[in-house]
């Protein structure tokens, strides 16, 4: 029986199946996946089903190694039937019982499930093995048949087993949510299940231990390791949002500082979170899903390999056709032929260029998730490995996404509340980070400079976003716009007079982010912004270079001079300011078209250039749901300094994946002529068997990549 151990949630349907790609599938399953569900009979082996040459974890007596035991007895037994056939005199019955005993072990599993493929309808190599065997043992070479079942049966049990290791990695992000939660409730504490917290819920974290549930912080301050989650090794320093409601209402929008994810691991202090996500809903348990789904897509290799099993498969069966009719061209017995005809359909069978990919694939997702990156898919994880240009936004991906308000210039005749005040309340109503930082900013200046009641402000309505250019709002009755100089170029009502223009001017040559202010027909007066570079991004762009990337660009909404001077800081080429979200695009089409090309940003209004790219990818992933949905490749952190891992890892991978596909096809290219010309099946056999596994252990080191 086939099972495949879904660790949690069965019903997430993402088992690849190997199989459906392998020589002697006479394709009549062609379907890419196909589903096993795990039985509940099964131990823990979180098998895979590597179909092609069964390989699946099989339960049974000796739990989930039962396979790999079977394989082990069938071998002793072939060993003291030899020896005791060999070297001593006893009946001829005690060393066919030593037979039989590995004609058992080696061809149980095997037999099981050449049964299973063939209601199925598919003719694998299993059932070739059993065939040979059997006809080994009518022509009573039985030592010969128990071989092909012992190096059968063992090449797939540890190729099953290798396989399932990888799966492991995956699986073990999973097994980082504690399954219990302190919860208080009315005034009480007990432990729930997590299952049962809902949104609002308070949760106690005692030190040491792991978050039980999304959430921020309400209470007392510690610091969290969210290597789980984000990769990151250091960990991050958390206390209690000021305002809860608020941060109820935008948890998404909440500092690092107080947000926390769903198992990661709790350092020091005792802290209460409020639940701002259902257990099924976390962070974590959609990367999990998110992993998974990614190990069955499939990629551009793997599409490539079963293009050319469609031509091989057919080939490969006309020629062992025409060999079984060997004896009417040569004196042979037919067994010979038979034999012949054998060997070849074992050296031809692709199973090890059907596992070349996938193996690969599986072991860099699992490695970079580990390192708080979600590939999503072969795909993905092909051209990452293969980028020679990367685009990057600016703010929030090179730069902190933090912009302080730096500069205030007042028109001439304006009091400078009344500009702050426009300001704050149109600001308040919009989340963009320049608003943000103007929102704080000028309301702490304002409350320096008036001390005034912030209640009597007067508030804003009607906010609308002009996209690439600034907002308009309505402030008692006044239209309010605020935005870049573009913007009054395209709306109605005065133009820009010609001092607020050289104040703007003046304050970009001074590398800032300016906003101008209108109310009515009115212009206040101009602010200016400014973001600072990321302290890692120099490094990281330094490293991609080393790398190889040669092309890095920025792609900036923000006026030229702002993009130039974060570019120059950074260490980037080209810097392109200015640009509207479809500029965005275009500037990525055209190089895309130069070769392959990834967007780097933060997955909020990046979110169609990303999707123009080759590869999108987005930052602090973990904080953000649309961005972990909509990107190719997701940095769970907000940090660019896992980019360089992401790509060494890709390359890495499909470096791996190139020696895999030369080791099976030039195994396979050997073997036919060899068994054609008369290698027998044993050894055939052992170097099928081998190619397989020096594939699959091969696409393994990738577990084990460091930078
Ligand atoms: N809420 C706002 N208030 C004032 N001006 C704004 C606002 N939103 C956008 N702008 C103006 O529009 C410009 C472009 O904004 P947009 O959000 O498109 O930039 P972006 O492409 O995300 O920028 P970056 O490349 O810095 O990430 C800003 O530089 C600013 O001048
Ligand atoms: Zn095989």
């Amino acid at each position: 029986m086939e099972t495949i151990q879904l660790a949690f949630n069965s019903a997430v349907p993402v088992t690849p199946d190997l199989g459906s790609t392998c020589f002697a599938s006479l394709e009549r399953s062609g379907e890419a996946t196909t589903v096993h569900r795990a039985s509940s009979d099964q131990g823990s082996g979180s098998g895979w089903d590597s179909g092609c040459c069964s390989g699946n974890h099989h339960g049974g007596v000796f739990g989930p190694r039962s396979e790999l035991i079977f394989a082990i007895l069938c071998g002793i037994f072939l060993i003291v039937g030899w020896l005791t056939k060999t070297f001593t005199d006893s009946p001829d019955w005690v060393s066919l019982g030593c037979y039989l005993a590995a004609y058992f072990f080696g061809g149980y599993y095997t037999i099981s499930e050449a049964i299973e493929k063939v209601r199925e309808g598919r003719l694998e190599i299993d059932f070739l093995m059993i065939v040979a065997a059997a006809g080994a043992a009518s022509l009573g070479a039985w030592a010969e048949g128990a071989l092909l079942l012992f190096l059968f049966s063992i090449g797939h049990s540890l190729e099953g087993y290798a396989m399932g290791r990888a799966k492991r990695a995956i699986e073990a992000l999973s097994e980082m949510t504690p399954t219990t939660a302190r919860l208080r409730r009315d005034g009480t504490e007990r432990h729930v299940s997590v299952d049962e917290l809902v949104v609002g819920d308070i949760v106690i974290v005692a030190p040491d231990e792991r978050v039980a549930a999304d959430g921020f912080v309400v209470a007392g301050e510690t610091s969290i390791d969210q290597a789980p989650i984000t990769g990151e090794s250091v960990p991050v320093d958390k206390r209690p949002v000021e305002d809860v409601e608020a941060a109820a209402a935008a948890p998404e929008s909440l500092d690092a500082d107080h947000r926390v994810f769903a198992g990661t691991l709790n350092q020091s202090g005792a802290i209460e979170i409020q639940v701002t996500k259902i257990a099924a809903d976390n962070t974590l348990a959609r990367v999990v899903t998110m992993v998974r789904e990614a190990e069955t897509r499939i990629s551009p290799t793997q599409k490539f390999t079963k293009k050319f099993e469609r031509y091989f498969v057919p080939a490969v069966v006309a020629t062992v056709v025409l060999l079984l009719f060997a004896p009417l061209v040569r004196d042979e017995p037919f067994h010979a032929s038979f034999y012949r005809a054998m060997a070849v359909l074992v050296s031809a069978s692709p199973c090890a260029l059907a596992i070349a990919t996938p193996s690969a694939v599986l072991s860099g997702i699992a490695r970079a998730a580990r390192g708080g990156i979600l590939i999503k898919g072969g795909g993905p994880l092909e051209s990452l490995g293969g980028l020679n240009s990367i685009a990057f936004d600016k703010t929030g991906t090179l730069t902190t996404g933090h912009p302080k308000v730096t500069d205030i210039r007042v028109a001439d005749g304006v009091d400078e509340r009344e500009l702050l005040r426009f300001a704050v309340a149109v600001e308040s109503l919009s989340n963009h980070p320049l608003a943000q930082a103007v929102t704080r900013d000028a309301q702490e200046r304002l409350d320096a400079i008036a001390d005034e009641d912030a209640s009597v402000r007067s508030p804003a309505t009607d906010l609308n976003s002009i996209t690439g250019r600034g907002v308009r709002a309505t402030v008692q009755g006044d239209l309010v716009y605020i935005g870049n100089a573009k913007l009054f170029t395209e709306v109605d009502g005065p133009s820009l007079p010609e001092t607020i223009q050289a104040d703007d001017e003046s304050l970009q040559r001074d590398g800032r982010t300016t906003m101008i202010v209108r109310a009515a027909d009115r212009y206040l007066g101009v602010i200016g912004l400014m973001d600072t570079a990321r302290p890692a991004s120099a490094k990281t762009i330094s490293k991609l270079r080393e790398l190889g990337i040669t092309e890095m660009i920025m792609i900036s909404g923000d006026n030229q001079r702002v993009a130039d001077a974060i570019a120059a800081e950074v260490g980037l080429d080209v810097a392109r300011g200015g640009l509207m979200p479809e500029d965005k695009v275009r500037e990525i089409e055209k190089r895309r078209s130069e070769g392959g090309i990834a967007m780097v940003g933060d997955g909020v209004n990046d979110a169609p250039a990303m999707a123009a790219a080759s590869v999108g990818i987005a930052m602090g992933a973990a904080g953000s749901a649309v961005a972990l949905e909509t990107a190719d490749v997701a940095l769970m952190s907000d940090e660019l300094a896992n980019l360089p891992l992401a790509i060494g890892l890709s390359r890495a991978t499909r470096r791996i994946i190139r020696q895999n596909v030369w080791i099976s096809l030039g195994m396979v290219v050997f073997l036919v002529p060899a068994t054609i010309l008369g290698l027998n099946i044993g050894p055939a056999v052992i170097l099928h068997e081998g190619s397989t596994l020096v594939v699959v252990f091969n696409a393994l080191r990738l577990l084990a990549y460091q930078e």
